[in-house]
């Protein structure tokens, strides 16, 4: 990984190749993502058998694209028990943190009889994209909670869940019996692009939904920007990134920790590091180094760090604020001083972790706040998922006779600003048949 001053010339290209990680940067993925979408709604069924054979399971069979309820019954022998308190706490704090998210349906009077307002309704279905890993080997079993508590929350009552499938066709018993609890009603074992197609736009097997959420690699970010129009999608959630910011007082070990805790999701991860001190850049780097050796998923972080992971050195902490607003990472960690005064000064990130006892993973899995978090520098303009990604929201107008009176002309006068001559007549036909 990279140790570069800011500013140098170096550090600037380093930022512009992370900066430049974005879904749709290449014309040629969304290309080959785009055909996989016209490939399922051509085809269907048979379109999601076939990527699934080639991509995730060689067996797989038309019949297992529903996983039926015997499989998810089988699957409660077969977790461990304590398992069932762990999921309830996790999910009672993520609950607790959603209500607040709840808003309500408002209306207005005014003194001339108007009557404005909105209904607030949730959608009717929802989809959530439950990423596999690879081979289906590692499940995100958080990210079930993350996705279905909001959507009960926001009060929507169908719930359906693609996940891909292991080499042998099985889903992980972890994965079904969080659904179950969190009152999924679908399970469809299929994952990446193909997934989110068949959730856009249906297939006999496979029920099209009003929204699909959920983070994915870069196919599945590529695949809901694709069909989002047609149908609502919360967020880009693309690959991983963490921005550590840190002081002398921080230690360089954890900092270390939690760069890789975010680059082993994935080998399109970042995981940058932002200090004003050489030697926490110096001890945090032989500490990747060291700690990287002994992790299971090396390999993908190397991949990782090598791409899109940096170490920058910057002369004080206003050039650090300055480099974290730039990147305006997923996850950006304070780990200085006196991070309150910094935070302030922080207008973009996905979510941020203060001090020296809240490392990221906290919130991966545990303290309440949504772990699905734009990425790619999409934290300039969006937000975490949350309870308002399942609900839609219809404006209500009532006129009185006199409110109507009252704003008649002015209506058709920009009526007729804008050459529609029918919504001029449309108000003229009320005002005449009110003067009879
Ligand atoms: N931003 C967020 O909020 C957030 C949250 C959690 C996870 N994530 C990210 O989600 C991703 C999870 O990725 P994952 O691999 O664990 O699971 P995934 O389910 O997203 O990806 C695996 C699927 O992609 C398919 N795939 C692999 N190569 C392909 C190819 N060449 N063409 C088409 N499809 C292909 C696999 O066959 C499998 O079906 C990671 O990037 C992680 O960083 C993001
Ligand atoms: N860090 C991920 C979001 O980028 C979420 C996650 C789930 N499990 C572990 N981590
Ligand atoms: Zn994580």
């Amino acid at each position: 990984m990279p140790v570069l001053d800011y500013p140098s010339s170096a550090a600037e290209e380093r930022l512009l190749r992370i900066e430049r990680r974005r879904p749709g940067a290449d014309p040629e993925l969304e290309s080959r993502v785009s055909e996989i979408l016209s490939a399922v709604r051509r085809e269907g069924d048979a379109a999601l058998v076939g990527f699934t054979r080639r991509f995730d399971a060689p067996e797989f069979r038309e019949e297992q694209l529903l996983v039926s309820e015997r499989e998810v019954q089988a699957a409660y022998d077969r977790v461990d028990r304590s398992f069932f308190d762990t999921l309830e706490r996790a999910r009672a704090h993520i609950e607790a943190f959603h209500r607040w998210q709840l808003r309500s349906s408002w209306f207005m009077t005014r003194d001339d009889g108007t009557f404005l307002g909105q209904i607030l309704r949730p959608v009717a279905s929802a989809g959530l994209y439950i990423p596999g890993g690879k081979g289906g080997e590692t499940p995100l079993i958080s990210t079930v909670l993350m996705t279905a508590v909001p959507a009960r929350v926001a009060g929507v009552s169908d719930i359906a869940m693609v996940t891909p499938p292991r080499r042998d066709g099985t889903v992980n018993p972890y994965l079904l019996v969080t659904a179950k609890e969190v009152g999924v009603r679908r399970i469809h074992r299929i994952g990446s692009a193909w997934a989110v197609a068949a959730l856009a736009f249906g297939t006999p097997s496979v029920r099209p939904v009003d929204v699909i959420v959920g983070p994915g690699n870069i196919y599945v970010t590529l695949a809901k920007k694709l069909v989002s129009g047609e149908v609502g999608i919360d967020l880009l959630a693309g690959p991983s990134e963490i921005l550590v910011l840190a002081d002398e007082t921080a230690s360089p070990e954890h900092v270390a920790a939690d760069l890789l805790s975010q680059a082993e999701h994935d080998p399109l991860a970042s995981a940058v590091l932002v200090t004003t001190d050489p030697s926490l850049a110096r001890a945090a780097a032989v500490g990747l180094e060291r700690r990287l050796g002994e992790l299971p998923r090396r390999d993908v972080i190397r991949e990782a760090l090598n791409r899109y992971g940096a170490i920058f050195r910057v002369q004080n902490l206003e050039q650090a604020v300055g480099l974290a607003n730039r990147l305006a990472p997923e996850h950006l960690e304070i780990q200085v001083r006196d991070p309150w005064a910094c935070l302030g000064k922080i207008h973009n990130a996905g979510a941020v972790f203060i001090g020296t006892h809240t490392p990221e993973p906290i919130g991966d899995y545990f303290a309440g706040p949504n772990h699905v978090l734009p990425t790619a520098g999409t934290a300039r303009f969006a937000s975490a998922l949350s309870v308002d990604h399942f609900v839609k929201k219809t404006s209500i107008v009532a006129y009185s006779q006199e409110a109507f009176a009252r704003d008649a002309e002015a209506v058709m006068q920009l009526a007729r600003l804008e050459g529609l001559d029918a919504h001029a007549a449309s108000i003229r036909a009320r005002m005449e048949a009110d003067q009879r």
